[in-house]
């Protein structure tokens, strides 16, 4: 690099001579003052309210190392709130979540939330970002980071199935934001073990039983559009995802996505999800149905759902 730089000065005489990359910067820069120019002249300085590039949270190497992001600028607002054109302000900006999956493990989760991407007014994390658990030191900045840019009338979303038996997930949500609506994603406890009415005992000391969603795991297979139905309405969402979304894999036994977001070729989830299940003893299934019936019956009282598990 340098004998290269030493090498174009002795080209230039002495003098520095300019790349054709270099005048390209220096072009662009012009270009961007005459851009601040004309708009303090309309007396927007819109330069200073605009998702520019710039080192984010001191956090965010640790975060996703992965892509850079662009992060918004002491924007008042959301995107577009300054009566800026769309395109100026990067094509929306990162929010909060206004609803997280919070469970449970193994229930559905995924299923529901790649579902849930197909609908356009909805934009979702697509790792598990577990920051009412194990990273909430790293402050709320941190975790809006993490999420995708909306536009005005989209959802931000985010599924970690294991705040659901966090003890401090429902004090610390709340303290974000009283009003995100929570999905939780339920399924026989026999097939995936768990009491639901202790842990949903914590929650409703925060939220109101209305803010919580409860999908059923096993309808959520048998009929994905139904399930996404119940989940659009709550979610305020028109419906858009519907039957024609969906088709049969018989390889797989599961329902896929015609179509994923932002693709044309169908979509099943990857080899974790819908592997094959051990035999287990019909014996120990019935001690597992007796042991769990009256936690289901309580739970099927307080959320005024009978799930038919029993
Ligand atoms: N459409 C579709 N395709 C594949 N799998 C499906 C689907 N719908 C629901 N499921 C069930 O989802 C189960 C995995 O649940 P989660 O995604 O919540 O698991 S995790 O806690 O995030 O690991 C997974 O559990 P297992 O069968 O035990 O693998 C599936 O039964």
């Amino acid at each position: 690099g340098a004998e290269k730089r030493g090498r174009r000065r002795r080209r230039g005489g002495g003098r520095l001579s300019v790349s054709a990359a270099g005048r390209r910067r220096r072009d662009k820069r012009a270009g961007l003052g005459a851009l601040r120019i004309w708009l303090i002249k309309r007396g927007i300085d819109g330069i200073s309210c605009c998702p520019r590039l710039r080192p984010g949270p001191a956090l965010r190497s640790r975060a996703q190392p992965a892509a850079p992001s662009l992060s918004p600028v002491s924007c008042p607002g959301r995107a577009g709130d300054a009566g800026l054109p769309l395109f100026f302000n990067g094509s929306g900006s990162k929010q909060l979540p206004q609803a997280v999956i919070i469970g449970v493990k193994k229930g559905g989760t995924r299923a529901l939330l790649e579902f849930l991407r197909v609908h356009p007014d909805v934009r979702a994390v697509g790792a598990e970002p577990h920051f009412f658990d194990r990273n909430y030191e790293r402050g709320l900045a941190w975790y809006r980071d993490l999420m995708p840019r909306t536009l005005d009338g989209q959802i931000t979303m985010e599924k970690t199935p294991s705040y659901f038996v966090t003890k401090e997930a429902p004090a610390r949500i709340s303290a974000m934001s009283k009003g995100t609506k929570l999905i939780v994603v339920v399924r026989d406890p026999v097939t995936r073990i768990g009491i639901y009415a202790k842990h949903l005992e914590n929650w409703l000391l925060y939220f109101p039983i209305g803010q919580i969603l409860f999908v059923s795991g096993e309808r959520l297979i048998s009929d994905p559009a139904g399930e996404l139905g119940r989940v659009q309405d709550f979610l305020g969402l028109k419906r858009i995802i519907t039957d024609k979304h969906f088709y049969f894999n018989k390889t797989k036994g599961f329902p896929c996505l015609k179509k994923a977001e932002g693709s044309s070729k169908p979509h099943c989830l990857g080899k974790t999800k819908g592997r094959p299940h051990p035999e287990i003893d019909q014996e120990v299934v019935q001690r597992l149905r007796d042991f769990y019936r009256p936690f289901n019956m309580k739970f099927y009282q307080m959320t005024g759902h009978d799930f038919g598990w029993d």
